[in-house]
């Protein structure tokens, strides 16, 4: 007899997580859309629609809800900034089990700590997807990757997102597959919003300093028990698209609360508990959003 499928709450409806539950929705998935008051209400009035030249174009009525359904099983993808919000009620609903998709490495022992006995699994999603309104989701790249440490192989929501049409790779431990989205990220985030430029441009403007944020971020990699080297990064980051941007780099030109403290913030603090030394992250962290960590 096969497994009866749990219902699925995504936590932070917005780009990512509204584009999942529209995927798991659509896949015919018992989802559920958590929510804060005005994305709820729009949910219910709209539907979450989604553009996508991989997935097609169309409206899912998923049911949305601003409180966590007792024992679904989670997706977390609020911004890191909206996690300790969650939490409270992400302990009160006893879920079944947890699948992080936030950017970040700090974020995990957060989770943990607020959730003893659930399992929990910090896994990274490579995508690009932007709001265009509360209910409106374009996604812009021709993947939806999803990496799954090798502690998630089990989980429902990570058999339902394969099922339903994401790529989803399993291996590896749980800091390997963070630190080697978070590698990628930070080097590219920190470089575009300094620099206010794309991918390609910001990478070679001042090749100095771009050699140094890459040498930094691999450093703290290594410190963080995940070891890379600085030609490793470069290899990883040359690889993207050239005009590609990152959602630090645009919420940081929108005035939106922003991930900067997560991204750099977080290397600044790795850097000083391991005694690596993390200048060309100061200077961006300072020039971008003068949020130096405390
Ligand atoms: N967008 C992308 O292409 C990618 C994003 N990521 C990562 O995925 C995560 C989610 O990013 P993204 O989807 O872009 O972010 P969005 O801002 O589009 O969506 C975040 C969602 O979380 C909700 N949220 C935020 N703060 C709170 C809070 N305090 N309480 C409850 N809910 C809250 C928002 O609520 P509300 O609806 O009320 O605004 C929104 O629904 C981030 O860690 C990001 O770095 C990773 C890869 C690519
Ligand atoms: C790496 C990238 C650009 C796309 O997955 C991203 O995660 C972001 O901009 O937040």
């Amino acid at each position: 007899m096969s497994d009866p499928r749990p219902v699925i709450a995504v936590v932070g409806p917005g780009a990512v997580g509204g584009l999942l539950a529209w995927l798991l929705h659509r896949a015919g998935e018992q989802v559920v859309a958590v929510g804060r008051d005005r994305t709820v209400a729009a949910i219910r009035a709209n539907g979450i629609e989604v553009r996508s030249e991989a997935f097609g174009n169309g409206v899912e009525q998923v049911p949305a809800s601003t409180g966590i359904p007792h024992g679904a099983a989670v997706i977390v993808a609020t911004k890191t900034y909206g996690l300790a919000d969650v939490l409270p009620s992400l302990a009160a609903a006893q879920p079944s089990e947890v699948l992080s998709l936030l950017n970040g490495v700090e974020h995990m022992a957060t989770l943990r700590e607020a959730l003893p006995g659930v399992p929990v699994v910090g896994a990274s999603i490579a995508v690009s997807a932007l709001r265009a309104s509360a209910t409106v989701i374009d996604h812009r790249s021709p993947f939806t990757r999803i990496e799954v440490p090798e502690s998630g192989d089990g989980f429902a929501t990570v058999r339902a997102l394969a099922d339903a049409g994401a790529s989803v790779r399993i291996g590896g431990t749980e800091a390997e597959v963070l630190w080697a989205k978070f590698r990628l990220l930070a080097s590219m985030a920190l470089l575009t919003s300094y620099w206010r430029e794309p991918v390609g441009v910001a990478l070679s403007t001042d090749p100095e300093l771009t050699e140094a944020v890459l040498a930094e971020v691999a450093a703290c990699s290594t410190a963080a028990g995940v070891p890379a080297t600085a030609g490793e990064v470069a290899v990883v980051v040359r690889s993207v698209p050239a005009g590609m941007r990152t959602s630090l780099q645009e919420d940081l030109a929108a005035g939106n609360p922003n991930e900067l403290d997560a991204i750099g913030g977080a290397l600044i603090r790795i850097g000083e508990t391991n005694g690596v030394p993390t200048p060309a992250i100061e200077t961006i962290v300072s020039a971008v959003g003068g949020t130096l960590p405390r």
